[in-house]
């Protein structure tokens, strides 16, 4: 196989690809995962990529790769097959300045600061015993946040820089990051590790400050192979907090040592945070956690109920992950509670004593929206008649908007997939179904229209 001086025919043909993927996944997933994609050799239609890591290639071949082939085969008359392989010194490198950090080479020297002083365990926090990567379900909505913290969790040097996990309230952030944590201090524990809140950084920040002892405090943190903190959103808007987060982060990327961070928003959207620090939080990877879709709600209600060891009949689970789609945490107060219930009144659980026991929940997730009212919010959305909501016509301007309304549809009422299909100029359940497996894969590849749709959903649910 040829593996340099493509022609430059091919190298065209090869932008052309690239320029296509670009402007089909966004800037953001082709920066991330399509961007690393080196062309390096071409032999009868068989084309070789190269990609500097296992985690992108994996990746790549799971969400991109059948794009890819449909891609060259339009370009290519004879194409044949597509190999993507691992080789970290082909990082394109015309672009190893202005790549994310995660894709540079990793500096070889790291023990330029000095050794963790003895407080850096008192500044952490404690960690949830329960928050492991074997109680985390996996689902569509976090694979990528859960990958991506096992891969930093696994790894020996730091992959990407820093880890940015951001999601709504309750959906796991917090247990990922302790997950983090127990691994590398169970799998590598000369690595010294520190994880607290936002908030907490920010307290004992100011502590320093009164008791003039900011160097040992700079100390403290800038010593550590791991840093992470969580709920970077508390430190937005506190100037003297930011500047000494920020020199921290800076001090500890420098000296390639791993930081993660979590917030409910991406670095994007964080309010009240300086320009430069907003910029340099979306170096590593980003990665969002979306809200549950009804079969990880039913696989948490499974796992915990294991946990807890409780008799659940399935239709209990089934009719709580039906329900309560507010958040995780609330989906497992609520089996805490009918399990405990039961065990008080030593009766067993039933689909009724679970809507008496949790009545007030129940109505507090009652779903208020109307398919109507969010036809209505996604036509105007989209700027597209409400009329297009019900009419037969495919072009892709009526009908993505269409299907992201199926979707929320699915999403924010307890309606089924044939009431639904009704309410959508009487289309069949397997349109809706359709539909709604078109919205989650979009999502997974785009983030401005995954961005767009949580938009829709909190406007809806306001
Ligand atoms: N995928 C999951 N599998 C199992 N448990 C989960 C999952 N996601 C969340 N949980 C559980 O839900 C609860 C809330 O999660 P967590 O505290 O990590 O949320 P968070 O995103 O950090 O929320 P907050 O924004 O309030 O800090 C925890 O008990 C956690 O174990």
């Amino acid at each position: 196989m040829k593996a340099s001086g493509l022609d430059s025919q091919l190298n065209a043909k090869w932008a052309r690809v690239r320029g296509r993927l670009r402007s089909e996944y966004g800037e953001q997933a082709y920066r991330s995962w399509l961007k690393p994609l080196t062309l390096v050799g071409h032999d009868n239609g068989a084309f070789k990529i190269a990609v500097p890591t296992r985690f992108i290639r994996d990746w790549v071949m799971q969400h991109y790769s059948d794009r890819l082939r449909q891609l060259l085969a339009g370009e290519v008359n004879e194409f044949r097959a597509v190999e993507i392989v691992v080789d970290s010194a082909k990082a394109p490198a015309d672009a190893e300045a202005s790549q994310p950090a995660y894709l540079q080479a990793a500096p070889a020297a790291v023990a330029e600061l000095p050794s963790p002083g003895p407080g850096a365990d008192d500044v952490s926090a404690p960690l949830d015993p329960r928050f492991t990567f074997e109680n985390f379900v996996v689902g569509k909505s976090n694979e990528l946040a859960y990958a991506a913290a096992r891969r930093v969790a696994e790894s020996k040097t730091v992959p990407f820089n820093p880890l940015f996990l951001y999601g709504g309230v309750g959906l796991g952030k917090t247990h990922l990051m302790h997950a983090i944590a127990w691994h590398i201090k169970k799998a590598q524990p000369e690595r010294r590790v520190i994880y607290l809140s936002a908030e907490k950084f920010m307290y004992q920040f100011i502590r320093a400050l009164r008791h003039k002892n900011t160097m040992a405090f700079k100390e403290q943190f800038r010593s550590v192979d791991v840093l992470m903190i969580d709920d970077v959103q508390f430190i937005s808007g506190k100037d003297s907090t930011q500047e000494e987060f920020f020199h921290t982060f800076n001090a500890l990327v420098d000296q390639n040592r791993q930081v993660v961070i979590s917030a409910d928003k991406s670095p994007s959207d964080l309010e009240g945070l300086e320009e430069r620090m907003r910029s340099r939080l979306g170096w590593g990877l980003v990665a969002d956690i979306h809200p549950t879709t009804y079969e990880l709600r039913l696989g948490i209600l499974q796992n915990k109920g294991e946990q807890l060891g409780a008799e659940i009949p399935p239709k209990v689970l089934e009719f709580l992950a039906h329900k309560i789609l507010s958040n995780v945490r609330e989906l497992e107060g609520a089996l805490n509670r009918i399990v405990a219930h039961a065990t008080l009144v030593g009766r067993p659980v039933t689909l009724e004593t679970t809507q008496e026991v949790l009545h007030d929940l129940l109505r507090a997730n009652d779903r208020r929206v109307t398919i109507e009212e969010i036809q209505r919010k996604v036509a105007e959305h989209f700027n597209i008649k409400i009329s297009e909501m019900q009419s037969a016509r495919r072009a892709r301007a009526v009908a993505r908007p269409r299907q992201v309304a199926m979707y929320l549809a699915k999403q924010l009422t307890s309606r089924s997939l044939p009431e639904i299909g009704r309410k959508f100029g009487g289309r069949d359940h397997t349109t809706v179904m359709h539909a709604v497996r078109k919205v989650e894969e979009l999502r997974s590849t785009d983030s401005s229209f995954s961005e767009d749709v949580d938009l829709l959903r909190r406007m809806l649910e306001a």
